[in-house]
């Protein structure tokens, strides 16, 4: 096995294993092999590293926030240092190609410990004027934060959650994803040797059932989900039994609008990058691409073009543009919609076929004539499927973009600088790309509406989310009571 951590969990400090729990196997999805074995955590596992977080949280959130972001920064100076192991950890986890792991995973989960680590010192309260009596506001931690991870960034998603929760004060256990369980204990390792103290950044392993006995545990006081929609609704749900705080990522089917005024050769890199980076398995990725009918015949053209030039294959060769999906179920998935598409009556310009026999390759596939009704344009594939659908009106386009459940992102391409600031005001979104998409800077919040989530991780807007308000009020006078 190419990839066995020392154990399963990381628990208070220390590798734990337990082999009681249900067997776990990380597979590389560009062949099969199994390149680790793990245990689910059983309840024992899953009590020791919620305690460990409820010990250690207290004396973490009174140190001087200057303390806890230089810990914090150390960290990202060895997730740096050690990106290319950890980029290669991540291919074999997920399949997703080492062009793409040795820019986008560790190291943008590096910026986040960077940037928290820099706000942390920042962080103050308000005072608040009476006339007389005074009031003031205290930024406090929450608590144990349960974090729960999905397969298709899993450092980065681990990074994104554990970096403002532990900048703020609070101590984490994180559940991954069970199908890409190993880098969020490559992360426990370098936050212990960054100098985080024992139990504020623990990792346990397993399945949906493991993520759901956390939610309901009374030590825990928020929980930060990146995950389906489905499953957001059961953790959202859970979480509120206990007026648990919640941070909810998750799917989307987000438009990407492309006027005719747009510039054409950067409206088709932006539709390839919203589409086949991780070969489609981003969560804002803009599979809806409403292309205005003028331009529709030479954007297709351009695009089935560059398309059929996307180099597939072994993702640890660094030449290879576009990897396996991650899994055999995900790619059958995949090809199912492709089916559908095809039966419903969409015209495929290119792909719309696995890549090979073996391995869990798909091709890049681009749907023309899509209807808003096909399941196409309605249902959230994650994978490298693309559908185009034309647009004529302005108005039009913008409500047929919003008639849907997700809300995550959206892009506008276009040169009429009045038109991209009304269109990204109209589109109901978190996120909104003017001439450009899929760019996710660790200073700008990032999250959805509508079904799309709850909340917003990274930029300031993380502070809200990992932190409370509490008022203190100053009597300076006498009291004033009638009785
Ligand atoms: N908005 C974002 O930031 C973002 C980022 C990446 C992925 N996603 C979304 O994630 C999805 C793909 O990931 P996935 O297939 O791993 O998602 P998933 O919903 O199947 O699983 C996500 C995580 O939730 C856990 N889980 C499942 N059932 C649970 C339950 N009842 N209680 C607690 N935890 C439970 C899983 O074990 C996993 O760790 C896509 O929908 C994608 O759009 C969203």
């Amino acid at each position: 096995m190419k990839a066995q951590p020392k154990a399963s969990h990381f628990i208070a400090g220390e590798w734990i294993e337990d082999t009681s729990g249900a067997v776990l196997d990380s597979i590389h999805p560009a062949t099969g092999e199994v390149i680790a074995r793990l245990h689910e955590a059983t309840p024992d596992i899953m009590s020791r590293a919620l305690s460990a977080a409820q010990q250690a949280q207290p004396a973490w959130a009174a140190l001087a926030p200057v303390e806890r972001g230089r810990i914090l920064h150390r960290a990202a100076m060895i997730l740096r240092a050690r990106n290319h192991d950890l980029s290669v950890l991540e291919t074999l986890d997920t399949g997703k190609p080492l062009q793409e792991t040795l820019v986008a995973d560790a190291a943008s989960g590096a910026d986040a410990f960077e940037y928290y680590a820099g706000f942390a010192p920042t962080v103050t309260g308000q005072t608040i004027a009476l006339g007389g009596d005074m009031a003031y506001t205290l930024r406090e931690a929450l608590g144990v934060c349960v974090g729960i991870g999905a397969w298709n960034y899993p450092i980065q998603i681990a990074c994104w959650k554990a970096a403002p929760a532990l900048a703020f004060g609070n101590a984490v256990v994180f559940k991954p994803s069970d199908v890409t369980p190993l880098s969020a204990l490559a992360l426990a390792e370098i936050l212990h040797e960054a100098g985080l103290p024992a139990g504020l950044f623990n990792v346990v392993q397993g399945r949906g059932a493991v993520g759901a006995g956390l939610i309901t545990d009374p030590r825990v006081a928020k929980v930060s989900l990146t995950g389906s929609v489905p499953t957001g609704r059961k953790v959202y749900a859970a979480a509120a039994e206990g007026m648990r705080a919640v941070t909810m990522e998750l799917g989307g089917k987000s438009p990407l609008i492309i006027f005719d005024d747009a510039d054409l050769e950067n409206a088709v890199s932006a539709a390839i990058m919203a589409n086949f980076y991780s070969a489609g398995q981003v969560c804002s990725n803009g599979t809806r691409v409403f292309v205005h009918q003028d331009i529709k015949a030479a954007f297709l053209d351009r695009l089935a073009a560059r398309t059929n030039r996307i180099r597939l294959g072994d993702p640890l060769d660094e030449a290879t543009q576009m990897g396996p999906l991650v899994s055999d179920a995900q790619m059958h998935k995949v090809l199912g919609h492709i089916a559908g598409g095809i039966d419903a009556g969409a015209r495929l310009v290119c792909g719309g076929a696995r890549h090979g026999t073996s391995g869990c390759f798909v091709q890049p596939t681009v749907f023309a004539d899509v209807r808003d009704d096909m399941a196409l344009a309605r249902e959230e594939i994650f994978g490298p499927v693309m559908s185009v659908l034309d647009f004529t009106d302005e108005a039009d386009v913008v409500a047929r973009a919003n008639a849907t459940e997700y809300g995550l992102a959206a892009g506008v391409f276009t040169r009429d600088l009045a038109r991209a600031h009304r269109v990204a005001g109209a589109v109901q979104a978190g996120i909104v790309w003017v001439n450009a998409y899929n760019l996710t800077p660790v200073e700008m919040p990032f999250g959805g509406v509508k079904a799309s989530g709850v909340g917003r991780e990274n930029g300031h807007a993380a502070l809200e989310h990992y932190t409370r308000v509490k008022s203190v009020y100053l009597g300076l006078g006498d009291v004033d009571a009638p009785y």
